[in-house]
C-alpha cells in the first residue's frame, strides 16, 4: 500500500540490556528518529530476531507514567508493557514506546480525569468533561518509525481495533492482530469494561466479571 505520510529516518541505534524486578532479562536495540510527524521523542525497542519467514510482532505502547513506572493498579499498562517485552523478545519484533500519556491528553490532564472518575464518570466521559478528546492518539509517527526501521509486514499485539485501523490507513502492512493479555484487578475492572463497551476492545467481559 502507498505511504501516506512523510518519511522519517533512524537517528541512533544503541544496545540496552533490560532487567525487570521479577528477574526477567533481555537485550534491546533502542532506536531514535529524525523527522517524526508530531515532534515527540518516541522510542523504538527492537527485540529478538524473527525466524526466517515469520512476521515480526509489533506493539504500540502509549506512555503511562503511573502504570509503567510506579505500578499503578488503576490501569493495566505496567503488566502489558512487561508482557510485550517478553513476547516480542521471544518472537522477534519491535516495541514502540509512544509519548502519548493519558491517550494523548498528558499526565496532568489524566490525573484530573482520574479525579472525575472517582466522582463516577468513566474513563472516556472524564476526558470529555475536561473538554478533551476521549482518545486523542494519532499513530502517524508510529507508522513512520516502522517504515524507517524497514519492518515490512507484521502482526500487531493489541486489543484496540483503532490501532490496527489507523496503521492500515497510514499504509502499514498489518497482517493480523494478536491479543494482549488481560490483567484485571479490582482497581482497573471498571476501566477495562469501559474500553470494551465504548471503543470495542477485544477483551472478554465475562473474564473481567470473574476477575
Ligand atoms: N485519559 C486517560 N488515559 C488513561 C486512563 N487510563 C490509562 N490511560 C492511558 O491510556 C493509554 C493506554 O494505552 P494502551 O496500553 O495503548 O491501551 P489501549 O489503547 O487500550 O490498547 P491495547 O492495550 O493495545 O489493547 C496510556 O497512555 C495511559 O496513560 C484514563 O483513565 N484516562
Ligand atoms: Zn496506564
Amino acid at each position: 500500500m502507498e505511504t501516506v505520510h512523510a518519511t522519517a529516518a533512524v537517528r541512533t541505534r544503541v544496545t540496552i540490556p533490560l532487567t525487570f524486578p521479577d528477574g526477567y532479562a533481555t537485550t534491546a536495540e533502542a532506536v531514535t528518529f529524525r523527522g517524526l510527524a508530531d515532534g515527540q521523542e518516541h522510542l523504538a525497542l527492537v527485540l529478538g530476531h524473527p525466524a526466517p519467514g515469520t512476521a515480526p510482532l509489533v506493539r504500540l505502547h502509549s506512555e503511562c507514567l503511573t502504570g509503567d513506572v510506579f505500578g499503578s493498579a488503576r490501569c493495566d499498562c505496567g503488566p502489558q508493557l512487561r508482557e510485550a517485552v517478553e513476547r516480542i523478545s521471544e518472537r522477534g519484533g519491535v516495541l514502540l514506546y509512544l509519548r502519548q500519556e493519558g491517550r494523548g491528553i498528558g499526565l496532568y490532564n489524566k490525573l484530573d480525569a482520574y479525579a472525575l472518575q472517582d466522582g463516577g464518570l468513566d474513563t472516556y466521559e472524564a476526558n470529555a468533561a475536561l473538554g478533551l478528546p476521549e482518545d486523542g492518539r494519532d499513530y502517524t509517527a508510529a507508522a513512520q518509525m516502522l517504515e524507517a526501521l524497514g519492518t515490512g509486514a507484521f502482526e500487531l499485539l493489541t486489543n484496540n481495533p483503532d490501532k490496527a485501523r489507523q496503521l492500515r490507513d497510514l499504509g502499514a502492512d498489518v497482517t493480523a492482530t494478536v491479543p494482549t493479555g488481560v490483567f484485571a484487578t479490582d482497581s482497573n475492572v471498571r476501566y477495562l469494561s469501559a474500553k470494551v463497551e465504548r471503543t470495542g476492545h477485544t477483551i472478554a467481559l465475562a473474564g473481567l466479571a470473574a476477575a
